[in-house]
C-alpha cells in the first residue's frame, strides 16, 4: 500500500455521523485522539437527520427524544453535547404518547408518573396494584443505571471500579440483564387486553413485543419519561448532530462529507484503513463502523468470511423492517388545540407488529411552531414496511403505490383528525428504498431485533469486534435502538478505544469531570 502523509492518517477513523458515530467521536476528540469521520451523505445525523421542502424542516426519523435530562448519569445527549461545550434548548414534552387503541382504549402517558398511573388504572380497576407494581420494577433498573457512571462494560477496570463505588446497582442490574419485560409484566398484570398494552408500549420503540423487549431497556423509557422526560430539541432533531459536529471540529476532530466508505482495509486480519468510493485511502490505529452490523460486515469487509461471531449473531438477530414515511405540511386549523406531539394508531391487535398495522404520529410543531411556515403543521406519520415489495418497481408503479399507501395511512388518520386530508398543502412519502439510499442502512432497516426469544439484553454485542483494529457503534450494539442507547453506544465504544490506545490514563479527570 502506498505511504499516506501524516494528513490521511489518523488515530481513529469513524465511518458515518449517525450519533452513535457522532458519540464516539467527539468522546474521543476531547481526550486527545486525532479524529477523522467519513458521512456518505451531505449532513450529518443518518437516522436523526433532517430535511427542508418549502419552508418546512422535516425530521427524517428520531422524533421522540430521550437523555436530554438535566439530572443523573442517564441524560447522554444532554453530557455529549456537553462534552464538547455545546448546549441545545429543548422544548419539555407534556405527553410522551397518546395511544388510539383497539376497543377504544384512548390513553395518554403523561410527564407525570403519578397522572400516567391514575389514568391507566381507571381504564384497568382491578389492576392497579399491579399496574403500580410492575411500573415500579421499570424504576429499580433505572434508578440503578441513573446512579452509576455509564462506560464501557468491556473494560474490566471501568467494571470493577464502578462495582466497587455502587456495588447494589450493579448487581441490581446483573441480575436484570438476562430479563425481557414480558416475565415481569405477567407477574404483575393479568388483564389480556392489558398485557396487550404493554406489548404496545415496548413495540412502538423496541420493534417487537413484551416477550422479546429486554427489561434494561424498557427501564430505561419507562422511567427517563417521567424523569428526564421526552425533550424536544428547538430547531428539530436534525440540531443534535449539527451541533456535535460542529463540537467535534471545535475540539480538533475533522469530519468529511460525501465520503462514501466502499471498504475497511486490513492488513494481516488487522483493520488499518479504509477507501472512499473516490479512491481515497486513509489510515488509522483504530476504525469505528457506524454502518449496521450487516453492512459493515457484508459491504465493507467482503472478501473476508463473515466471523464466527457475526454468524451466530445473525442467527440470533434479525432485520426490522424499514419504514414508510409520509411527511406532510398542514393547514394548523385541522388540528384542535390540545392535540399532543406523538400519537400512536392501532385498529386491530393481531396487526400491531403487521406491515402497516401500527402507525405513529409526530407533530413536532406543536412544540417548536419555527420548523413550519406561519399556521402550518407538520405531520410525520409512519408505518412499518418491508424493502421485498418496493423492489422491481418501474418508476410509475413505484409512485402509484407511493400515492395508495399516503392515502390509506391519510384515511386512518382523518379517523382522529377528521379534516386533515383537505388541510395538506405539501406532501412527500419515503419508503424503505429512500431509507436504504439515504441513510445507507441495508433494507432499510429500523436496526436489529431478536429473531427468537433471548436472554434479555445478554445476546447484544459490545462494541469491539472479531476483526482488530475494528468496532461498531449505533443500533446494532448493545443496548441496541434509540439515540440515547446509541448515545450509550458512543461513550462506550470511545472509553474502549482510548483504553487501547492508552489516552484514558492522562485524561481520565477530564472525562470523570464530564460525567
Ligand atoms: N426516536 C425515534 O423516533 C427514532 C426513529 C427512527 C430511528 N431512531 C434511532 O436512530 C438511531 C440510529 O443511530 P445510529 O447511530 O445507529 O445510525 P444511523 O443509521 O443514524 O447513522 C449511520 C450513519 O452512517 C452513515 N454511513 C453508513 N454507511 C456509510 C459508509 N459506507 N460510508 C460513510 N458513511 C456511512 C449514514 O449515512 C448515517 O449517517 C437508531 O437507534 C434508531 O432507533 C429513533
Ligand atoms: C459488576 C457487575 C456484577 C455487573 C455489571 C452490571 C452493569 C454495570 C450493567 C450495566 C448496564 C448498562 C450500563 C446498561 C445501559 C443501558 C442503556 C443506556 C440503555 C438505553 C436504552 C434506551 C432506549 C432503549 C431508548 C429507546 C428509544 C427509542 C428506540 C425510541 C423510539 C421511538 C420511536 C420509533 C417511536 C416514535 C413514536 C411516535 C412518533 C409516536
Amino acid at each position: 500500500m502506498r505511504e499516506l502523509s501524516d494528513a490521511n492518517s489518523f488515530d481513529v477513523i469513524v465511518i458515518g455521523s449517525g450519533i452513535g458515530g457522532l458519540v464516539a467521536a467527539t468522546q474521543l476528540a476531547v481526550q486527545g485522539a486525532k479524529v477523522l469521520v467519513l458521512e456518505r451523505y451531505l449532513i450529518p445525523g443518518g437516522s436523526a437527520g433532517y430535511f427542508e421542502r418549502n419552508g418546512y424542516r422535516f425530521d427524517v426519523g428520531a422524533s421522540m427524544i430521550f437523555g436530554f435530562g438535566q439530572q443523573g448519569t442517564t441524560n447522554l445527549l444532554t453530557r455529549a453535547l456537553a462534552a464538547v461545550g455545546m448546549h441545545l434548548p429543548t422544548v419539555p414534552d407534556p405527553v410522551q404518547i397518546h395511544y388510539h387503541l383497539p376497543q377504544g382504549l384512548e390513553l395518554k402517558v403523561h410527564r407525570d408518573y403519578e397522572q400516567f398511573l391514575a389514568e391507566l388504572g381507571d381504564r384497568f380497576p382491578a389492576e392497579r396494584p399491579g399496574i403500580r407494581q410492575f411500573y415500579d420494577e421499570c424504576w429499580r433498573v433505572f434508578r440503578c443505571l441513573n446512579a452509576i457512571e455509564l462506560l464501557s462494560l468491556e473494560e474490566p477496570g471501568y467494571v470493577a471500579r464502578v462495582f466497587f463505588q455502587n456495588p447494589l446497582a450493579c448487581l441490581g442490574l446483573a441480575k436484570r440483564l438476562p430479563l425481557n419485560v414480558g416475565r415481569v409484566a405477567r407477574r404483575y398484570l393479568r388483564d389480556p387486553e392489558l398485557l396487550k398494552f404493554i406489548d404496545m408500549e415496548c413495540y412502538c420503540w423496541s420493534g417487537v413485543a413484551a416477550d422479546r423487549t429486554p427489561l434494561i431497556n424498557a427501564g430505561m423509557v419507562f422511567s427517563d419519561r417521567h424523569y428526564g422526560g421526552v425533550n424536544y430539541p428547538q430547531g428539530g432533531v436534525g440540531q443534535i448532530a449539527q451541533k456535535l459536529a460542529a463540537g467535534l471540529q471545535n475540539v480538533g476532530g475533522q469530519i468529511r462529507y460525501r465520503a462514501r466508505v466502499t471498504q475497511i482495509l486490513t492488513e494481516a486480519g488487522t483493520a488499518i484503513g479504509v477507501k472512499l468510493a473516490s479512491g481515497e485511502i486513509y489510515k488509522a490505529r483504530r476504525i469505528v463502523s457506524n454502518a449496521t452490523r450487516w453492512d459493515t460486515f457484508e459491504k465493507l469487509l467482503p472478501q473476508r468470511p463473515l466471523p464466527a461471531a457475526e454468524q451466530q449473531w445473525q442467527q440470533r438477530y434479525q432485520k426490522a423492517p424499514s419504514f414508510v414515511s409520509l411527511h406532510l405540511g398542514i393547514k394548523a386549523s385541522a388540528l384542535p388545540a390540545a392535540t399532543q406531539c406523538h400519537h400512536i394508531l392501532l385498529e386491530d391487535w393481531p396487526k400491531m407488529t403487521a406491515v402497516e398495522g401500527t402507525v405513529f404520529v409526530s407533530i413536532p410543531t406543536l412544540l417548536d411552531p419555527a420548523l413550519a411556515p406561519a399556521d402550518r403543521h407538520i405531520i410525520h406519520a409512519f408505518t412499518p414496511s418491508g424493502i421485498k415489495t418496493w423492489q422491481g418497481l418501474a418508476p410509475h408503479q413505484y409512485q402509484a403505490k407511493k400515492a395508495a399507501i399516503a392515502a390509506r395511512l391519510i384515511q386512518r388518520l382523518e379517523r382522529i383528525w377528521p379534516h386533515m386530508g383537505t388541510a395538506i398543502e405539501y406532501r412527500e412519502v419515503g419508503t424503505p428504498r429512500t431509507h436504504q439510499r439515504f441513510l445507507g442502512r441495508t433494507a432499510g432497516t429500523y436496526g436489529p431485533i431478536p429473531a427468537k426469544q433471548l436472554r434479555g439484553l445478554l445476546g447484544m454485542p459490545f462494541n469491539r469486534t472479531s476483526v482488530p483494529g475494528l468496532y461498531c457503534v449505533g443500533d446494532s450494539t448493545f443496548p441496541g435502538q434509540g439515540l440515547n442507547a446509541v448515545a450509550f453506544s458512543g461513550f462506550a465504544c470511545a472509553h474502549r478505544i482510548a483504553v487501547d490506545l492508552r489516552l484514558q490514563r492522562q485524561n481520565h479527570q477530564h472525562l470523570g469531570d464530564r460525567h
